[in-house]
């Protein structure tokens, strides 16, 4: 489990960016962690790997201190940050070296995964394109089988078929041991992947929900003419018709529309999360 609890944290000279965040994440599930640029996701992110320190507060990761970033809880995180840098080493060469950090390390995982993205072993990663790099990134991630996965943008950068493997590739990787963050601005990418969404907006988690229980309580509707106006949570204009978020009250199990919840949320946090109040969803 990850627990961030009550976490003041500032950067140097600007004012605060998070004040009291609490957040708790468990395993066997992936998360989508969302918000708009500067909303705190990055910073959030390093706080649990351990690259920044909150100032009061605190943040454990499978029982563990994250600041103290003991060997024994990184080799159990891998993160793959929006950008890196790669050395001109072979697929290969940069395995041997780094996979020695993770004692769960699985060569044939690996393989597996470079042959599913159609990667080379023996191809340097400086001749490799961006995405091919993030795949290789993606492949080695998942062969350390670290409990904690954090993937910044992952799908920034592969096209449209590696998009979907990468999709059937975490979903089938997720064990009831694993926790898997996904941060990303692409919200169309989760879709069909993520079991809970989390938005942040200037530093504070303003929605925490299950897909199931997005589910049960809102539907997504892209035409509003004829809705009644107290069943409206939100609204939109797509193609010259009004679209949006309603009450789901014949509580039909609705297809969840990410880019709607996410642009629902930005604009009417309070009024989607008051339709949540008194709720208690089964798992
Ligand atoms: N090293 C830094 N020094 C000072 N301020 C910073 C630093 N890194 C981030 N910030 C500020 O902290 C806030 C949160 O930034 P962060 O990178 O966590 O947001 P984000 O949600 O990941 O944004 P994006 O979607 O654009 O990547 C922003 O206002 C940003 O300007």
């Amino acid at each position: 489990m990850i627990a961030l609890k009550d976490i003041h944290f500032r950067y140097k000279k600007n004012k605060p960016l998070f004040e009291n965040l609490n957040l708790t994440l468990e395993p066997c599930f992936i998360y989508g962690l969302l918000g708009k640029n500067g909303a705190g996701k990055s910073s959030l992110l390093k706080h649990i790997s351990g690259l920044l320190y909150p100032d009061s507060g605190q943040c454990t990761v499978f029982g563990f201190d994250a600041p103290a970033r003991k060997p024994a809880m990184l080799e159990d995180i891998y993160m793959i940050p929006e950008e890196f840098n790669l050395p001109a080493i072979s697929l290969s060469n940069y395995v041997k070296t780094n996979g020695v950090f993770y004692s769960k390390f699985s060569f044939n995982q690996l393989q597996a995964y470079l042959a599913e993205f159609e990667l080379d072993e023996n191809a340097k990663l400086s001749t490799l394109s961006y995405g091919q790099k993030k795949k290789f990134l993606i492949a080695f991630g998942l062969a350390t089988n670290a409990r904690l996965l954090i993937l910044d943008e992952p799908t920034n950068g592969l096209d449209i078929p590696s998009k979907s493997q990468f999709r059937k590739i975490m979903a089938a990787s997720l064990d009831e041991e694993k926790i898997i963050i996904v941060s990303t601005h692409q919200v169309r990418d989760l879709e069909n992947l993520i079991d809970n969404v989390v938005v942040l907006e200037k530093g504070h988690i303003v929605f925490n929900r299950n897909m199931g229980e997005i589910s049960e309580k809102l539907a997504f509707e892209y035409n509003l003419a004829g809705v009644p106006a107290e069943e409206i949570l939100y609204a939109e204009d797509m193609h010259g018709r009004k679209a949006g978020i309603v009450k789901n009250i014949a509580g039909h199990d609705a297809r969840v529309d990410l880019e709607l919840l996410f642009n629902g949320i930005v604009k009417n946090a309070a009024g989607i999360n008051e339709h949540f109040a008194n709720y208690k969803y089964e798992y």
